[in-house]
């Protein structure tokens, strides 16, 4: 995986995660790999969230490790060598573009408008977050978007369910929908890897 339009063709839903133990992080990945989704975005809202990508990309090499919530320039650096395999920030500002174009590494820039669309398009990206997608507009907000700017591609996270996915997924510029649903916060706290399984065979059913 070399690109973010690759990124975004690995999985139908790409599980937005919140970990508060490191420990947990493989089995979870373990759970979503077991119901068909091969990425892993694991948000660096917490403590433990730089520890939970380095075990994940080190004990379960067949799913793709990134990191979200990326909202520094040292956070990018600091997943990057943690060994995120691409990078997901909320929105974007100059100085955090720059430190994500620095990894190397594919990555999913926030914008919900289509300035900002307009201005990371400036910036040679073509592959975007859509966050937050339900409060910026949906699935019509997007559908907007494809009229001026058609060779941009989304990934709509933020309100996005079971249920409402498959309007996003119907469109032509949605390579997938990221949400957090996948990995309930009491189902990894009981380590009901069974249920999470369940939720990502539900996702990994939805047509891209
Ligand atoms: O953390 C980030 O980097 C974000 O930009 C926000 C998350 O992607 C959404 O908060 C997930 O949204 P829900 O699926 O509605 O819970």
């Amino acid at each position: 995986m070399t690109t973010s339009s690759e990124l975004l063709d690995l999985s139908p839903v790409m599980p937005v995660v919140v970990l508060d133990e490191a420990e947990v992080a493989p089995d979870v990945a373990r759970a979503l790999l077991a119901g068909g989704i091969r990425t892993i975005e694991l948000t660096l809202r917490t403590p433990a969230a730089l520890a939970a990508i380095e075990k994940v990309a080190s004990q379960v090499p067949d799913i793709v490790v990134g990191a979200g919530t990326v909202t520094t320039p040292r956070q990018a650096a600091d997943a990057a060598d943690a060994g995120a395999a691409f990078l997901v920030t909320p929105g974007t500002t100059e100085s955090l573009l720059d430190a994500v174009t620095a990894t190397g590494l594919p990555f999913l820039p926030g914008a919900a408008t289509v300035s900002e669309a307009m201005r990371l398009t400036e910036r040679g990206l073509d592959t975007l977050k859509f966050f937050p997608a339900a409060a910026s507009g949906g699935p019509a907000a997007l559908k907007a978007f494809a009229g001026p700017l058609p060779q941009l591609t989304f990934c709509p996270t933020g309100g996005v369910s079971v249920a409402n996915a498959p309007d996003y997924l119907a469109l032509s510029n949605v390579g997938c929908v990221g949400g957090s649903w996948l990995t309930p916060g009491d189902a990894v706290a009981a380590r009901d890897f069974e249920r999470i399984e369940a939720l990502a065979k539900e996702c990994s059913a939805l047509a891209a």
